[in-house]
């Protein structure tokens, strides 16, 4: 059964969720949204940037009828990009958003990248707190935030973060990030857990996974699931989308998690959110 985690403003988010990075607009992304909410999956992760918000919220009206679920069962994220950071572009932004996919909030929006100007995202992130204060929007959190931006958040913050989506994989395991989420009740989420693909030929991966019976792809889920991670794995192919989501019938054992610790190389395959300015 799919689990969820809780925010320390109380509510809850599904553990695993569809991401549309590098879905395309149109009858891509209305199938494979619609596909995984048949498939029962309960949480979606989009961003203005991806450019597929339109078809994404075609294909979440599509699977809900389908699913014959309300739209209160599903957890949508939508992420506020560079271009848009101030108090007032960002409220405009939120409403973009909110037209293009046609619903009357979400249950998640984040600041996509922190940048380089940290007053920026202050006046972002004060935008978002007022999106929050008046219910417009269920949760507010950032995205690729290190330590030291946490840091600088939480400093001017009235609302804090209910989660972090950052790089994290076996071979990029975010240790110092994580402890420090941990410790202030902010809850991490991956992006590119699947590397894109590349932590799927590892052998240590495919040896735990054949042990278990499962696919690499679901070893690689479930671990972030055990690691108290909110987990996002992209797909388009049917039946990849079904895999990622079967992944609640068996647990990875101490030894499963410490080798797959071992793997750990620092590496990420994305940007350094310290120098990422989008451009
Ligand atoms: N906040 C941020 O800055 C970022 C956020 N993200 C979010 O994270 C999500 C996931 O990351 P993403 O970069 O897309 O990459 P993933 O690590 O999820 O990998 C996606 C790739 O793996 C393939 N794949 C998926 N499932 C399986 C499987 N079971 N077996 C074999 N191959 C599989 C997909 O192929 P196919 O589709 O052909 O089936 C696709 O090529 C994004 O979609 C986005 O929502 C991503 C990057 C940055
Ligand atoms: O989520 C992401 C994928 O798209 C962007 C680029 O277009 C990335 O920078 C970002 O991190």
């Amino acid at each position: 059964m799919e689990t969820t985690v809780t925010f320390h403003n109380g509510n809850t988010m599904p553990q695993v969720g569809l991401g549309v990075f590098r879905v395309q607009e149109g009858q891509e992304a209305v199938d494979a949204v619609k596909h995984a909410i048949i498939s029962g999956y309960r949480s979606i992760d989009t961003a203005m940037i991806y450019k597929n918000e339109q078809s994404v919220g075609e294909g979440i009206r599509l699977g809900l009828e389908a699913a014959g679920i309300d739209r209160s069962e599903l957890f949508v994220t939508s992420k506020i990009w560079l271009d848009d950071f101030g108090f007032d572009t960002a409220i405009q932004a939120y409403e973009a958003s909110l037209e293009r996919l046609g619903l009357d909030y979400l249950d998640l929006y984040l600041i996509h990248w922190p940048g380089t100007d940290t007053a920026k995202f202050i006046d972002t992130w004060k935008a978002l707190e007022q999106l929050y204060n008046e219910g417009k929007v269920r949760n507010i959190g950032v995205s690729n935030f290190s330590v030291e931006h946490m840091e600088a958040l939480l400093a001017q913050a009235a609302v804090k973060p209910a989660i972090n989506q950052v790089e994290f994989h076996p071979y990029f395991d975010q240790k110092q990030l994580r402890d420090y989420l941990a410790g202030k009740q902010i809850v991490m989420e991956s992006w590119s857990p699947l590397m894109n693909g590349e932590i799927l030929t590892n052998e240590v991966i495919s040896n735990i996974a054949e042990k278990h019976g499962k696919t690499p792809a679901q070893v690689v889920i479930r671990w972030n699931i055990e690691n108290d991670v909110v987990v996002i794995p992209k797909s388009v192919t049917p039946a990849r989308i079904e895999e990622n989501l079967n992944v609640f019938d068996f647990q990875l054992s101490q030894e499963d998690l410490y080798e797959i610790e071992q793997l750990n190389e620092d590496r990420r395959i994305g940007p350094d959110p310290a120098e990422f300015t989008g451009a």
